[in-house]
Order: structure tokens, then C-alpha cells, then sequence
């Protein structure tokens, strides 16, 4: 009944395999000419041509730095933008294509099952009818079955042992594969795998190619199995220039040729990557292994044929965003990955607890005579302080933690950074304002605040609102700062600062002119000032604490007038409040879609026709 809701939803059943056919009847090719990549000084990539069609895995192989995630980057158009960066050459696609592209590190939610990983994906980019068949198909090429209600685990924050390193890596591919791309990049696929997992991981990856799709992965060290099993060869020479493209036959020709012939019972693969490193060791070794690489670059740049382009300009397509969809999908997965970590949910839970209890005990019962009007004003003041802090360091560190997928989906664009920062206000609210809630209440019964049902429900209103305004000013930090122990350290002091101008240790009027605007801006003023007029506006004292020569204060009126009180307006900071949460949640997307990753263009050369 769900799913059939889900297909209505998502536009109805499609016809896939006719839709597939028809993809796959136009030949995938992709082709790359003179890329040259810098950074400042620095020559990465230096003329690299080749291509490749559908049906054929090319391998892209060289020594460490010779610029193979580079050339597998600038194919894919997934350089990383930077100021000082060139990129020129050209690299045009055949007809409109979608593209696969698996980095490196297999960055995953931790306490996600693969199933459910799997699943998130294939719901945000496959229609209803053939989504659960084409998980499982995934499933099953990459040998997924047996870990697949396993959670990932093993993050940087989240100390989990989960699947193993080369089940993460499949896991991560199979996300990348469930769209059935046309064009598949993989970056050092095979690296943390066992020599038979990194063989079938091969076989799977030829799989894929003779179904019409052209996949390009570079590889470090194919053992000499997989290198057998290869279509097609770039190899990449010390100082980013093609050492060689071709088959493997042609390969052990043109080495031979360039004189240095692949001795019998030797890896190719690996005679090729000696014969195209540097020798560091000294400077003779050096300049031999400079005059090596020199040959067999210069002799596969003097036979090198650049084929005639073919080629129209393509569009990378682009599957229509359900803006509805992801924020469901992108909440459940925050939910499960927030409250599957049980062990900091306790903690926090626990601490807050704890503070609320020493807060009623040190508070307990205050009574109604005068010392209970200074205590009053202080513990409204520690739990608007408390509740402050709660919602920026809760949040802060939430999108810092989940970066690197969260920007490796919105690479792909898997989803909206709206639907995104959504969900995850959304999820925080209950997991931030519940506690707070809880631990407010121990505190209002336990100190006696006013009673009446009607200042208890304000008084937990305001806190509740403080609350959502600290989580959206926590995920604007946590969309600015990269790193989650710089969130750890920034939310703490950028809430100070809003605390410091919470009217409470400081006469508005003897703040410097030049930072007096930031009381304006500071959630905590707004929530003491309306705690302390739902505390004290027509509330009356009792003098029985105080000698006949010592003032006393009978209106709590009068409490309001001495802190500067007198005319704040409750249903006035609940508004701005309100407007405040409004206001910190655009500046997160502001600054959420400004950080977006970005990648470098190509510029043609200038001796270059740019069409
Ligand atoms: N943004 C950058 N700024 C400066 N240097 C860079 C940048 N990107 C790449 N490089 C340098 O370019 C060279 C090629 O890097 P790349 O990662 O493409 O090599 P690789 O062949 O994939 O290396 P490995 O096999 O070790 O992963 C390296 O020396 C690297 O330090």
C-alpha cells in the first residue's frame, strides 16, 4: 500500500527497460584532448589525450602523483575549483549522459545499514517500479549479501565497528551504480581489497562495460591477473604526460620500441610503472630515470593519432529533484544516524538532567521574600543561559562530521541543500527541545517559580523557542566550519558573545555604542527579558527577611524597572524570536548553497578553436 502510494507520488510507473534500450542504443564514447592541468607553478597534467567507448574498461595507471585522480577529475568535470588552477584542453561526451563517479575514500553515514544506504540513494534517483530488483541486482554484483543489514559504521566521530574496508568500498560503488550510468569513473577502486576482491571487483566492473557503458578507474598496481583482464590502457608517466594509451598488445610494442621491452614472467604492469617513475636515490639515478620516462612519453607523443572529432557538445542530464521526497528520505536518515548513537544520546540526556537537578537543589523552594527576587533573576538567567548553549554545540557539529558524503551527494546532485538543512532542523527539533523541556520543568517545580499553570506553559514556551532559535544559529555554524572539533570550539564562544548582551551582567545603557547592536541580535536577551517579566509583572513580595532600616521591594514591578525591564513586551520577543529562527535558518542555506563544492571549467588553449 506504501509503495504503491510512493509510485503516485513519484510520477507512476516508467517503463525502464524501454527507456534503458533507448539510452543504450546511442554508442557512448568519451573523449579527452591536450588536458593540461596546473596549480600556481605546478604542472600536473601536461597534454593528455585519449578515448574510449562503451563496452571497454579503461585502466588508468602510473606511479604515485603522476596525476591519475587528476586525469580521472578533469574527465569526470569534478576538478575541485581553485583560484590558482588552469585547466585547459577539451572533453566532449557522446549525446546527453549521466555519469557514476566514486572517489577515493568511501565517505558513508556510519550508523546506516548498507541496505539502507543503498536504499536512500535508489529512492532519490530511481522511479517506484523496478527500485527494490535494481538494490538487490547491485546487491548481488557486488557481493553485498552477506553484510547487508550490517550497519557501516567506523567514522570519525562515530566509534563503530561495522562492514569491512572492501564491503565499504562496494557499498559505495553499488550507490554510484544503482542509476545505471552510462559513464562510470572510479578512483583506485581496487585500493584496501584483497587481491581476489579487487579481481572480482574487476570482473564486475568489465560486467558493466560489456552493457554498453564505458568505465575509466584508475589503479595503482593492477596485480597481473586483473591487468590481463583490461581493455584499454593509460599510462601515466612521472610529471602527468602519457606514457602510453592503448591495448596491452600495443603496450608491450611500443615499451619494447622505446626501448625497454617487457621482460618474460614479469608483471607488465608492473615493469611499466618502474619504467615511467623516478629514481630519487641519487642524482645519476635520477637523470636515467628522467631520460626514461622522457623516451617513452616523447615516442607515444610522436605516433599518438588524435582521432577526428565526432563529437556534438553533450549535456550531463539531470534527474528532476522531488524536493518533498528528499526532505522525508534525508530526515529518516538523520533521525536514524542521530538516535542510533545511543551512547551520546545518554550522555546528553543524562548531563542535562544532572545540571537541572543541581540547578532545583541549589535553588530549591525560594519562596516569596526578598532574597528570593535576586535568586529568581539568577536562575531565570542560568536556564535561559543553559538552553542557549544547548541548541548551537548540539548542532553545530552534525554537518561538519557528514561533509564529505554530504558534499560527494550534492556533487551528484542527489538532493536540494534545502531539502537537506531542512530535514536536519527538523530531526533536532524534537532530540533538542524535549530535554530542554524536561530538564526546565524539573527546575520551575523544583524552585517554586511563580505558580499558575498559565506562567509555566510561557515559561516553557520561551525556553522552547530559544531553543529552535540556538539550533538554526548551530546550523549556521555547522554549514560554515569544516571541521567538527572547530564546531566544538566556536559554538561555545559565539554563544558567550549573545549571553554577554543578555541585559543580565550588563546596564544595557553602559554599553559601548559600537557593539551595542548586538543586543539587538542576542536570543538570550529576549528570552531573560520575557522570563523575568512572566516571573515578576504583578507579583508581589513579602518583606519579612528584611531589618525595618533596609529597603524593601514589594512590587515585582519594580525588579523589572531597576534590570530595564519595565516595557519589554512578552508576545514582542516571542515574535522576534520567531523572526530570528527565520532569520539564522536563510543565512544556513545562504551560506550552505555559497559553499556548494565547485569545479574548475576547462579554457581551451588559445591556438584552439573553442567549438
Ligand atoms: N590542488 C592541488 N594543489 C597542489 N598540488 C596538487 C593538487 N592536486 C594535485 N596535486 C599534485 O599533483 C600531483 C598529482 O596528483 P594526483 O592525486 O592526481 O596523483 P595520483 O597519481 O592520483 O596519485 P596517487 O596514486 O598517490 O593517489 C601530485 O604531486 C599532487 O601533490
Amino acid at each position: 500500500m506504501e509503495e504503491e502510494e510512493e509510485e503516485e507520488e513519484e510520477g507512476g510507473p516508467r517503463d525502464v527497460s524501454t527507456t534503458e534500450e533507448a539510452l543504450l542504443s546511442e554508442a557512448a564514447t568519451v573523449a579527452w584532448r591536450d588536458v593540461t592541468y596546473r596549480v600556481g607553478p605546478k604542472l600536473i597534467l601536461d597534454g593528455v589525450s585519449g578515448q574510449i567507448a562503451a563496452g571497454e574498461v579503461l585502466a588508468i595507471i602510473g606511479p604515485s602523483g603522476s596525476g591519475k585522480t587528476s586525469l580521472l577529475n578533469a574527465i569526470a568535470g569534478r576538478v575541485p575549483y581553485e583560484k590558482r588552477a588552469r585547466l585547459e584542453g577539451t572533453v566532449e561526451y557522446s549525446g546527453s549522459y549521466n555519469l557514476a563517479y566514486v572517489t577515493q575514500n568511501s565517505a558513508l553515514f556510519a550508523l546506516s545499514t548498507v541496505r539502507e544506504t543503498l536504499e536512500f540513494v535508489a529512492r532519490l534517483r530511481l522511479d517506484a517500479v523496478d527500485r527494490e530488483e535494481r538494490v538487490m541486482q547491485v546487491v548481488h554484483e557486488l557481493n553485498l549479501v552477506e553484510c547487508l543489514d550490517t550497519v557501516v559504521g567506523g567514522s570519525a566521530t562515530v566509534e563503530k565497528r561495522g562492514i569491512s574496508g572492501g564491503e565499504r568500498k562496494r557499498t559505495h560503488i553499488g550507490c554510484e551504480l544503482l542509476h545505471r550510468p552510462r559513464f562510470c569513473f572510479l578512483d583506485e577502486p581496487s585500493s584496501g581489497l584483497d587481491s581476489f576482491q579487487a579481481l572480482s571487483l574487476v570482473q564486475t566492473l568489465l560486467d558493466l562495460a560489456r552493457g554498453q557503458r564505458v568505465v575509466i578507474a584508475s589503479m595503482h598496481q593492477p596485480r597481473s591477473a586483473i591487468y590481463k583482464s583490461l581493455d584499454a590502457l593509460c599510462v601515466l608517466g612521472a610529471g602527468g604526460r602519457v606514457a602510453f594509451f592503448g591495448t596491452q598488445e600495443t603496450a608491450a610494442i611500443h615499451f619494447s620500441d622505446a626501448g625497454f621491452a617487457i621482460p618474460p614472467n614479469y608483471n607488465p604492469a608492473d615493469w611499466m610503472l618502474d619504467v615511467v617513475s623516478l629514481d630519487f636515490r641519487d642524482p645519476s639515478k635520477l637523470a636515467a630515470s628522467r631520460a626514461a620516462v622522457a623516451a617513452v612519453c616523447d615516442l607515444h607523443a610522436h605516433q599518438w593519432v588524435p582521432m577526428v572529432s565526432k563529437h556534438k557538445p553533450a549535456q550531463e542530464e539531470k534527474k528532476k529533484q522531488d524536493n518533498w521526497i528528499a526532505f522525508r528520505l534525508l530526515a529518516a536518515r538523520c533521525w536514524r544516524e542521530r538516535t542510533r548513537d545511543k551512547a551520546a544520546l545518554c550522555f546528553r540526556w543524562s548531563m542535562n538532567t544532572f545540571f537541572s537537578f543541581m540547578f532545583g537543589l541549589v535553588y530549591f523552594q525560594l519562596g516569596n521574600n526578598q532574597t528570593s527576587i535576586q535568586n529568581r533573576q539568577g536562575i531565570l538567567f542560568f536556564v535561559a543561559m543553559n538552553v542557549a548553549f544547548a541548541g548551537p554545540i548540539g548542532v553545530s557539529q552534525i554537518i561538519p562530521a557528514q561533509l564529505a558524503v554530504i558534499n560527494a551527494e550534492r556533487a551528484s546532485q542527489l538532493y536540494s541543500e534545502a531539502a537537506y538543512l531542512a530535514a536536519t532542523f527538523v530531526v533536532g527539533l524534537p532530540l533538542e527541545c524535549v530535554p530542554s523541556l524536561v530538564s526546565s520543568s524539573v527546575v520551575y517545580f523544583m524552585v517554586e517559580l511563580r505558580p499558575g499553570l498559565d506562567h509555566f506553559l510561557v515559561f516553557a514556551g520561551l525556553l522552547v523557542l530559544e531553543e529552535i532559535v540556538g539550533e538554526g544559529l548551530g546550523l549556521c555554524l555547522s554549514v560554515t566550519l569544516e571541521r567538527p572539533e572547530m564546531a566544538g570550539q566556536v559554538a561555545p564562544a559565539v554563544t558567550v558573545l549573545f549571553v554577554m548582551f543578555s541585559g543580565y551582567f550588563l546596564n544595557e545603557s553602559s554599553i559601548p555604542v559600537y557593539v551595542r547592536w548586538l543586543k539587538y541580535i542576542s536570543f538570550v536577551r529576549y528570552t531573560f527579558q520575557a522570563l523575568a517579566v512572566n516571573e515578576f509583572r504583578g507579583e508581589s513580595f513579602s518583606c519579612g527577611d528584611v531589618s525595618e532600616d533596609q529597603s524593601c521591594v514589594r512590587k515585582g514591578g519594580l525588579v523589572l524597572e531597576a534590570l530595564n525591564f519595565d516595557d519589554v513586551s512578552i508576545p514582542l520577543n516571542a515574535v522576534i524570536l520567531s523572526i530570528m529562527v527565520l532569520g539564522f535558518n536563510s543565512l544556513a542555506l545562504i551560506i550552505f548553497r555559497f559553499n556548494a563544492p565547485a569545479f574548475l571549467k576547462f579554457t581551451t588553449h588559445p591556438e584552439q578553436p573553442s567549438s
